[in-house]
């Protein structure tokens, strides 16, 4: 296949071998060494691929607008690979005649600068941030922050170790991938492999500085049939909540559950982006909702647990301490969502958590659980006790991300309706669109929340 269709589908290690089979022939094959730097930008190698462009450009005296074009891209994500910031390089992949994409040419919309949605974040942003797999108290392994955090600061941006497109199986895929040499020792990781117990070394998702450890493994057969046994462990404790059937992000399967989430994830293109949800402190666990909704129409849904073995007893702060509620427990707070007819219920948990000993962050933990609850089906339910927008907007902008993303913005610009103070609740609802989707969508949906557009 031709180096065009290879880097199309994203197999950028046969494109670089094709690559580099052209160049051992014609060293000055433009075409390879684009191909070359394509594939390099795919795999993280944005340093390898700035080197090969410059020298490319020297070799050939060529002033290729493509190649001028790609050396910038992959400067910016050189850059944006250490700071983090990816507004920039996507703004670069997006405005990028390069970059651009088959359905893009047949017709993005364009405003100028951004072309919104049809177009893929580059398959090759990736963003490693201060974070380490270590034990967790709720269960096993989990990743946890190695320095303080702001909310909305990404803490990783990365690509899927392996997508099944077109109904192939995911096991093919994956299996397809374990051949190299460095995918075959990361899925040791994952449940069911020889270290499954272990805390993953971060190190080994970082982009390898060499380039063998991405190209197939002759001698990797043998490891197959192991790696078979590995990939049908996580097939079958695989949470499609979190990890849908056709898409594996290594390291979703080590993040764990809480209702009261830390972080966000959103899935743009094939890329997932996890940002801080809060100010977090150095050691704290990365928590996702595994219930929690992305962008359905940026890609992935996170769907509900359609499977009884997919609900876990959830040990998150928030569980915990419903446990201590009389009138809830053993009412499972967790996977359950209260229905109108529990606002009876309800009342009688605001009563206690209201006039019992727990903390004041105790008491916004337990209530942030029920926030989405005291607006439902457009209209505030018939609660005796409506907290002030401000308490809930604060909830939402603490929690809000284990609500889907239409609920959650309907949520919300219901209480900048009922809000006495109208600056400080947009000026809450502002930040909390920027946190929990990034300053770009927070932009498209200020203007939907305003204008009233969308059907909350
Ligand atoms: C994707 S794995 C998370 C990583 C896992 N802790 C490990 O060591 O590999 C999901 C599993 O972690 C456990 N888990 C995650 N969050 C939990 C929570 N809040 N309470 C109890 N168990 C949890 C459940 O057993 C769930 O099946």
């Amino acid at each position: 296949m031709a180096i065009d269709g290879l880097l199309r589908e994203e197999r950028y290690c046969e494109a670089l071998r094709a690559s580099f089979a052209i160049l051992a022939i014609d060293p000055w094959s433009i075409e390879a060494i684009l191909g070359t730097a394509r594939s390099l930008i795919g795999l993280g190698e944005y340093e390898h691929a700035c080197a090969t462009l410059s020298t490319g450009m020297e070799a050939t005296d060529s002033s290729s607008h493509e190649m001028v074009e790609l050396l910038a891209v992959a400067e910016q994500l050189k850059a944006q690979s250490t700071t983090g910031d990816f507004d920039q390089p996507l703004r670069a992949y997006f405005s990028s005649a390069a970059f651009r994409t088959e359905s893009a040419r047949a017709g993005g919309v364009s405003d100028g600068a951004f072309v919104f949605s049809e177009i893929p974040v580059p398959p090759m942003a990736e963003f490693l941030g201060e974070f380490q797999c270590a034990p967790s108290t709720l269960h096993g392994r989990g990743l946890f922050a190695t320095k303080d955090l702001e909310a909305g600061d990404l803490i990783f941006a990365t690509k899927p170790i392996a997508i099944a497109r077109g109904g192939a199986s995911l096991k093919q895929a994956v299996l397809e991938k374990a051949k190299m040499p460095r995918v075959a020792e990361l899925l040791q990781y994952l449940p069911g492999g020889n270290s499954a117990a272990a805390s993953l070394p971060v190190s080994l998702l970082h982009p390898s500085g060499n380039l063998e450890d991405y190209l197939d493994d002759d001698d990797g057969h043998e490891e197959a049939a192991g790696l078979e046994r590995v990939v049908d462990a996580y097939m079958a404790a695989g949470h499609k909540s979190v990890c849908p059937d056709n898409v594996l992000w290594p390291l979703l399967t080590l993040i764990n559950h809480s209702c009261i989430p830390s972080v966000t994830l959103r899935v743009v293109g094939t890329t997932l982006f996890c940002r801080a949800a809060r100010d977090l402190k150095a050691g704290e666990e990365l928590l996702v909702s595994y219930y929690g909704g992305s962008l359905k129409s940026r890609l992935t849904s996170l769907i509900w647990p359609s499977r009884p073995e997919d609900i876990i007893v959830c040990k998150c702060r928030k569980c915990e301490l419903e446990t201590k509620i009389p009138v809830l427990y053993p009412y499972p707070g967790f996977g359950k969502w209260i229905q109108r007819d529990d606002v009876e219920r309800m009342c009688l948990m605001e009563e206690f958590v209201l006039h019992n000993d727990f903390s004041s962050e105790d008491k916004q933990v337990v209530r942030s659980g029920f926030a989405r609850h005291y607006y439902t089906g457009g209209r505030p339910c018939v609660y005796v006790r409506v907290p002030t927008a401000e308490v809930v907007m604060e909830a939402v902008l603490r929690y809000g991300c284990t609500g889907g993303f239409n609920s959650c913005l309907g949520l919300q610009s219901r209480l900048l309706r009922h809000a006495t103070d109208k600056a400080a609740a947009r000026e809450l609802l502002l930040q909390s669109c920027i946190t929990h989707f990034g300053q770009a969508l927070a932009r498209e949906l200020l203007v939907r929340v305003e204008y009233g557009l969308g059907h909350f």
